[in-house]
């Protein structure tokens, strides 16, 4: 799916959060979203991902305007296309490795796509833990199986390599870039400099705008 911001703002309250963004996503290539710290690429992730809507701007998903469209439209968007591995990975601690990849109760012996998914992040045999027993690495990766489960074709991630360690770091970045030379359309927000150089793309962001916006 390619997944476009065209001239995007955000405003929150009075204050502008970003303006003027723009970015073209394609599938098989993967964006780094750079910038100092409060320059606006979660905000951005997030508007790309439906999860915001810009203030002014839009997004289009293969042409198509997606910003602005019905609740009913996004949901389509999320459930069919879009995955997500956010700042807090989206775990659901209390529930198994096998619920978290699949959203639903299953057999994991009868599901064959589901071992494949975990058997590709390095999480084989892991099915029946509690996801509260990963590390902060292994969720992150859990994250990422519920995406090649689901064989996403956009995959939006944020600050993924922020509190792993150099081994796990290497690891999540090859990875992401994996799973967009499979084809998908990947978009991470970063700092990171291995991640960074593991991007097919980078956009910077725009400087912050200075002033609070006048009503
Ligand atoms: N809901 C909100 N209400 C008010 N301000 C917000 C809101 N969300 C974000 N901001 C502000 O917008 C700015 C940009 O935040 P954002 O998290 O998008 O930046 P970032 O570039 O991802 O930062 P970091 O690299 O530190 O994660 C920050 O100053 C933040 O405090």
């Amino acid at each position: 799916m390619i997944i476009e911001a065209h001239d995007v703002g955000v405003t929150i309250g009075r204050h502008q959060i970003i303006h003027g963004e723009s970015v073209r996503c394609v599938p098989g290539e993967m964006t780094a979203l750079i910038g100092p710290s409060g320059s606006g690429k979660t905000t951005l992730l997030h508007t790309l991902g439906l999860l915001l809507p810009p203030t002014s701007g839009r997004i289009t998903a293969d042409g198509a305007v997606v910003s602005g469209s019905s609740s009913r439209t996004r949901r389509t968007f999320w459930r069919d296309h879009a995955a997500f591995v956010l700042q807090d990975y989206g775990i659901i601690d209390d529930e198994p490795v096998a619920f978290n990849v699949a959203m639903r109760k299953t057999r994991s012996g009868a599901d064959r796509t589901l071992r494949a998914s975990l058997e590709h992040v390095g999480l084989s045999g892991r099915e029946g833990e509690l996801a509260s027993h990963l590390s902060g690495g292994e969720k992150q990766r859990l994250a990422l199986a519920r995406a090649v489960y689901r064989d996403a074709s956009l995959l939006l991630v944020d600050e993924p390599t922020a509190s792993l360690d150099a081994d796990n770091r290497q690891l999540v970045v090859s990875l992401f870039a994996d799973f967009a030379r499979r084809g998908a359309t990947v978009i991470v927000s970063t700092h990171d400099d291995e991640m960074i150089a593991a991007c097919d793309h980078q956009h910077q962001m725009n400087a912050p705008a200075a002033v609070a916006v006048t009503r």
